[in-house]
């Protein structure tokens, strides 16, 4: 995971270098991935939270999107990256990407830990991806099932029995 991540940085700094960088990351799954990715950012970094939800307790995306908290800081004319833990059905980003492309940033980019791309209903334009993962709920690594697990050093599946 870790070198994962590493390399991902080391991308980034190359495609950014003499640029500041300003991370989105959405809470609150991405926030362990957030910390991991911006300690090995080499150029000026500032970081904002943005909140929206749509799975609530269940397992399956609702397909609406609720901001429960915006954003602190304008984001016109910077280079934004947007920090996700995981893209699923793609409602999330498919939904904050025109939200956030309104306010005029320089660029926006979208970086992910994981991706479940066997179960996309919404397209979205990942540009940086840790890893494709199989169709299980995963948690861990700031990944919930009804908030619980985030705290886990690492990525589970979940399995329900019934
Ligand atoms: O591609 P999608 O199907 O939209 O799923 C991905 C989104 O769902 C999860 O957030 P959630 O709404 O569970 O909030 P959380 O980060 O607080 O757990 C996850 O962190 C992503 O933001
Ligand atoms: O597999 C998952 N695990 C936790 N949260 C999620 N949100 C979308 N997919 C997932
Ligand atoms: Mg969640």
């Amino acid at each position: 995971m870790e070198t994962r991540i590493a390399e991902i940085a080391e991308q980034i700094n190359k495609e950014y270098e003499g640029r500041d960088v300003h991370l989105i990351c959405i809470l609150k799954g991405s926030l362990f991935f957030t910390c991991e990715l911006a300690k090995r950012l080499t150029m000026p970094v500032t970081i904002d939270f943005i909140q929206v939800s749509s799975y609530g307790s269940g397992t399956v995306s609702s397909g609406n999107i609720k901001i429960k908290k915006e954003l602190d800081e304008s984001i016109e004319g910077r280079d934004v990256i947007v920090i996700e833990d995981i893209i699923d059905s793609g409602n999330t980003l498919s939904r904050l990407v025109p939200y956030l492309q309104k306010m005029g940033p320089a660029s926006l980019k979208i970086c992910t830990l994981l991706d479940k791309p066997d179960r996309r209903e919404a397209d979205v334009n990942v540009d940086y991806n840790g890893f494709d993962i199989p169709d299980k709920f995963v948690v861990g690594y700031g990944l919930d099932y009804d908030q619980k697990y985030r705290n886990l050093p690492y990525i589970g599946v979940i399995e329900f029995v019934d």
